[in-house]
């Protein structure tokens, strides 16, 4: 199975080329301005030509306007745009044909009730993005670094590859990649030393430990 990686949440050359050294095929620059993840679309854009040929490009925004979508687009030239909000199926379909690129929606998880709504988006997004419900009281809606019962995935057919995610780190992402089969997987706060700082030697030991297991 090729299993694709992403390492989200990037904001140095560093830590960038720590992720595409050790094979991420998805690179993930987060546009929302109360993480500790967020960055500048310029300084996205240096570290998107950086990894320009090696892994794909995701911009994370969260329920963007127009305009806020506009500036990113234009600053960076995504791959792929990843919403992580309450976008609709409608807003969905609007994005993906006003920039003509690959869209991942982000559904949040808790039981097999939430993903119910994964076939609204069936022909509308190319990937969903399974991430865990965020703890209440918390400020963003990704990035919390929680887990969801992976078996939930085993009974239920999705209409779209997805990437897993949510609380994934080099402990435990074997035994989700295990559980779950996903067409990808994705990390945020599981290889970092704080928030917002990504530890180049946690970055290496997930993308060695998810590539090994994808092998098994
Ligand atoms: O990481 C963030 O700060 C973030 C902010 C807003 C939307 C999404 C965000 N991250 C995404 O959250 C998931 C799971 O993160 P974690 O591994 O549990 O920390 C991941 O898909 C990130 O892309």
């Amino acid at each position: 199975m090729t299993l694709s990686i992403k390492i989200c949440g990037l904001k140095t050359l560093p830590t960038l080329n720590a992720a595409l050294d050790g094979g991420a095929s998805h690179v993930g620059f987060i546009f929302f301005p109360k993480s500790p993840r967020n960055v500048a679309p310029t300084d996205a854009a240096a570290l998107r030509e950086a990894a320009r040929g090696r892994a794909q490009a995701v911009a994370v925004t969260v329920d963007a306007d127009d305009a806020t979508l506009d500036a990113i687009v234009s600053a960076m030239s995504p791959d792929m745009l990843q919403l992580h909000g309450h976008e609709t199926p409608e807003r969905v379909k609007e994005i993906r044909a006003r920039f003509g690129l690959p869209v991942a929606k982000a559904l949040s998880v808790r039981t097999s009730d939430d993903l119910v709504p994964a076939r609204l988006y069936a022909d509308i997004a190319d990937h969903l993005l399974l991430d865990a419900k965020p703890p209440v009281g918390a400020d963003l809606p990704g990035g919390n670094g929680v887990t969801f019962d992976w078996t939930i995935l085993r009974d239920t057919a999705l209409p779209l590859p997805y990437f897993l995610s949510g609380g994934l780190h080099p402990g435990n992402v074997a035994e989700a990649i295990r559980i779950a089969r996903p067409a990808g997987i994705d990390v945020s706060s599981g290889v970092e030393s704080v928030p917002g700082t990504k530890s180049i030697g946690l970055v290496h030991a997930f993308l060695s430990a998810a590539r090994a297991a994808a092998k098994a």
